[in-house]
């Protein structure tokens, strides 16, 4: 039986303060509305937005057909990774996406819906930090309209042009407030390069321009696995799609509390990795063994948005893609630097 969700929906987030929605979504009993969406189709009368279960998962509605079949079809495709002639490219490509369970049907307002059942990567977290990174300078496929076109072209002009990248979406939580802070696409929309670096520092609670390192290395570390994984896949194109970045804030700041080695603002005293500017080198991890920590299970970097996903035309690299990673890793590296 349906029951009657009074849920808070964010629809329009402003920089500091979101202008809350309150909106009555017929929803089945055990799913809510995702509180931690950051982004994406939200509850409205022409969308449905991400819903949450009591067991760690979340559903993502399939949407417009062509995108829900196309997302659909490239999970499916995924799970059967092994039985495929590309299966030494699309296993590892599983473990930069959220595990995906499986296909279900939901009732959302007395009418049936497709979801698709995925792992949440905010689960257990429980102050997390949440970004929505859009990669790549084209954000449209090869089936989108010339409006269509257009319109993307427009969009977060000053920063995706120039670095491929755009932030449709943010939370984070501060040393200074206990709740969420959120930053709407509208935020996004704003920001330039100089912007783009500055509200990076801004969710990973950089104080006095000094970043956690050993939570910017982690990061750097798996978006260097995402990025080795580009270089030899021929596959896919990946259009309009994401990276979202995870922390748990609470563990962070717990982490700084218990370790000797912080000052007293909380940021870490770790000297600096490595650093070569040459995109086809990583850092070194083994001259920063004291990075290599339990970190990594309040940290995640994985692949969202399969809606504009297409096989290649020529076998080539998505260079389209590779250059917008190439750049986020800059702006990770550059933090470490400092
Ligand atoms: N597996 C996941 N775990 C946790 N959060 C998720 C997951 N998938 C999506 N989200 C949340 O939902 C948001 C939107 O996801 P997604 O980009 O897949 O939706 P969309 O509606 O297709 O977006 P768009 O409007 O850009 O096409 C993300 O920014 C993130 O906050
Ligand atoms: O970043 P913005 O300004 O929110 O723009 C949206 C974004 O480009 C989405 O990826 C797109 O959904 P699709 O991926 O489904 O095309 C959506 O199209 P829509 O409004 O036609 O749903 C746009 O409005």
């Amino acid at each position: 039986m349906p029951s009657l969700y009074s849920t808070k929906m964010s629809s329009k987030l402003t920089n500091v303060l979101s202008v809350v929605e309150q909106l009555e979504i017929q929803l089945p009993a055990g799913f809510a509305a995702m509180e931690t969406q950051v982004a994406g189709h939200t509850f409205d009368a022409a969308s449905l937005g991400l819903l949450q279960d009591n067991n760690g998962c979340v559903l993502k509605p399939l949407g417009k057909p062509e995108c829900g079949e196309r997302e659909l079809n490239f999970y499916e495709n995924l799970q059967l990774a092994e039985k495929s002639e590309d299966s030494n490219l699309l296993l590892p490509l599983r473990s930069f996406v959220p595990k995906y369970y499986k296909m279900v049907k939901l009732f959302v307002n007395n009418r049936q819906h497709t979801f698709l059942k995925m792992e949440d990567l905010t689960n257990g977290m429980r102050k997390p930090c949440i970004m929505d990174i859009k990669v790549g300078k084209r954000t449209w496929d090869p089936m989108a309209s010339e409006q269509k076109r257009r319109v993307e072209e427009q969009k977060y002009l000053r920063c995706k042009q120039v670095l491929g990248l755009c932030v449709p979406g943010f939370q984070v939580y501060t040393y200074a407030v206990s709740k969420a802070l959120r930053y709407s696409k509208e935020y996004g929309k704003n920001l330039d390069v100089d912007g783009f670096r500055k509200t990076i520092a801004l969710f990973l609670n950089a104080q006095n321009g000094e970043v956690f390192k050993p939570l910017v290395f982690e990061i750097l570390k798996q978006l260097y696995s995402i990025r080795d994984w580009f270089k030899v896949q021929t596959i896919y194109n990946f259009y309009a799609s994401s990276l979202l970045i995870v922390y748990d804030f609470d563990y962070m700041e717990k982490h700084l509390k218990q370790n000797e080695t912080h000052t007293n603002n909380g940021i870490s005293q770790i000297p600096n990795g490595n650093i070569q500017n040459n995109h086809s080198t990583h850092f070194n991890l083994e001259k920063c063994p004291e990075y290599s920590t339990s970190i990594v299970k309040w940290v995640k970097v994985k692949m969202i948005d399969f809606a504009h996903v297409f096989p290649t035309e020529n076998q080539s690299l998505d260079t389209n893609y590779i250059f917008g990673l190439e750049n986020l890793i800059m702006v990770f590296e550059e933090l470490m630097e400092r």
